[in-house]
């Protein structure tokens, strides 16, 4: 292995940001007890562990020493906010992403019952709501009663850019002084700005993340909500397309699914259904000619096939598109629709069923399973404490099956991918039976 490929982070890359020395009584000290500050996050085991998992799997590698600078996410002795005179705000921003409400409702629940702060606002539509003028929604236990049932998010949500400036103003006017940011990689470098903005004013004012993506691409945590119950739909859809393909004569059932960057949709979709023959993601270069030749084989072979293709695989076939959506996020070349044609022209006068399933929403769009469920409920506590505690620009998220802060600027360093030559990958590759290489 070469050593220069590993990225090391150090104590410093982990240090979160506090405002200011203002320390106020927890109501939380009988649930406290002995623990806060006293929680040992990391143990022997996890350094090993850390080391090599992620170390090298993940071409990471952390100082030892760092390690301990891990910040738990639980509640603090010491608050930074007396509960009577916040006002916190939800803003939820990107793509949609099962459990956004859930992680609303948290967030309003335990401010009120954990803290007693009387006044939460949600943003509407994302981070426009904070420089276009609109009025804020006042969120009660009553207003959010139920919300977790549904899919999508109660607050809306936008992409583009806006002006950090005009939305310092608005919390200032607004009186908000913990902003918890849902979203994912670019609704946190707009978080970032935000409270580099209020910092720069001398405004104390929390901004807190809680990463969301479907994609599961945000790096550190160990996987962002909403994505386990995403891939489970996902492998409804690969179901489908089994049973299609599999019930035709020399069937092909090719689902397209979302994965700009990362593969873990596609991945994990395929683990989870077992029915999978050829699995294609952003993070592994093929061949067109390649795999058709592969697939006209397998067709052969059992009389059908399912090929999976996340929808950043196979770009490099496509001349680049300079064509961004509004928040510059580059517009992708339709694989799926590629990859249909070629099969098609690749049987010639060969009988084909070619059975094209692109579920697109459908996988973001619903309500969060009761695993992600959980998984909302505990990261809205721990950005609930970690606002009151004064912490800002910063995310929480579980790492090594612990909740802890991370800096945002970290979470947007860079990007968590499937790597080619991890274990997730030979896994996949094990299922599928594809060869390793289709260059
Ligand atoms: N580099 C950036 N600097 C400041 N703000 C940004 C930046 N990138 C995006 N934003 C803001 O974050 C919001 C959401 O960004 P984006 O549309 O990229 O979604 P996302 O948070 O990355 O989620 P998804 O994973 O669904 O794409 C945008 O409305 C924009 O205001
Ligand atoms: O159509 P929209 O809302 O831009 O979202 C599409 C993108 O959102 C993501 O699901 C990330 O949330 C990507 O996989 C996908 O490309």
């Amino acid at each position: 292995m070469n050593t220069a490929d590993l990225l090391t982070i150090t104590s410093d890359d982990l240090a979160i940001t506090r405002l200011g020395e203002r320390t106020v009584d927890t109501p939380l000290a009988d649930l406290l007890g002995e623990r806060e500050e006293t929680w040992h996050y990391v143990t022997e085991t996890d350094r090993v562990l850390l080391d090599v998992v992620q170390g090298i799997a993940r071409k990471r590698v952390v100082d030892v020493a760092a390690l301990p600078a891990f910040n738990p996410g639980g509640p603090r002795r010491k608050l930074f906010f007396e509960p009577s005179e916040v006002t916190a705000g939800i803003v939820t921003c990107g793509g949609l992403c099962p459990g956004l409400n859930n992680v609303i409702r948290g967030l309003v629940l335990h401010l009120g019952r954990a803290y007693g702060v009387k006044r939460v606002l949600g943003i509407r539509n994302g981070f426009k709501g904070l420089t276009d003028g609109s009025e804020p929604v006042v969120l009660t236990e009553q207003s959010v009663a139920d919300i977790q049932n549904r899919g999508g998010t109660i607050l809306g949500t936008s992409r583009g850019n806006q002006d950090p400036v005009v939305g310092v103003d608005t919390m200032v006017r607004l009186g908000v002084n913990i902003l918890f940011v849902i979203g994912g990689d670019g609704s946190l470098r707009g978080a970032q700005k935000l409270a580099d903005e209020a910092r720069g004013r001398g405004e104390r004012i929390a901004v807190v993340g809680i990463p969301k993506t479907i994609d599961n691409d945000i790096p550190w945590i160990d996987r962002s909500f909403g994505f386990q119950t995403a891939f489970g739909q996902a492998s409804q859809s690969i179901r489908a397309a089994h049973i299609e393909a599999s019930s035709t004569e020399n069937g092909v059932g090719l689902v397209k699914l979302m994965g700009r960057h990362s593969g873990f949709i596609a991945c994990y979709s395929t683990l989870a259904s077992h029915d999978v023959d050829f699995t294609l993601i952003p993070e592994v270069p093929f061949d067109v000619d390649v795999f058709l030749s592969r697939l006209k084989k397998k067709v052969e072979q059992q009389g059908h096939a399912v090929v999976v293709v996340a929808e950043g695989a196979g770009q490099e076939h496509f001349p680049a598109s300079d064509q961004t959506d509004a928040s510059g996020n580059a517009k992708l070349n339709d694989i799926g629709g590629l990859l249909k044609k070629r099969i098609i022209d690749s049987f010639g006068d060969e009988p084909l069923s070619v059975r094209y399933v692109d579920p697109g929403y459908e996988i973001r769009s619903v309500p969060a399973n009761a695993f992600d469920a959980v998984y909302c409920t505990r990261l809205a506590q721990a950005a609930t404490h970690a606002g009151m505690a004064g912490f800002t620009s910063m995310v929480v998220g579980q790492w090594s099956g612990r909740m802890v802060h991370l800096p945002i600027a970290l979470t947007t360093a860079s990007r968590n991918v499937v790597d080619p030559h991890g274990q997730l990958w030979m896994n996949v590759l094990e299922t599928t039976g594809q060869p390793k290489r289709m260059v």
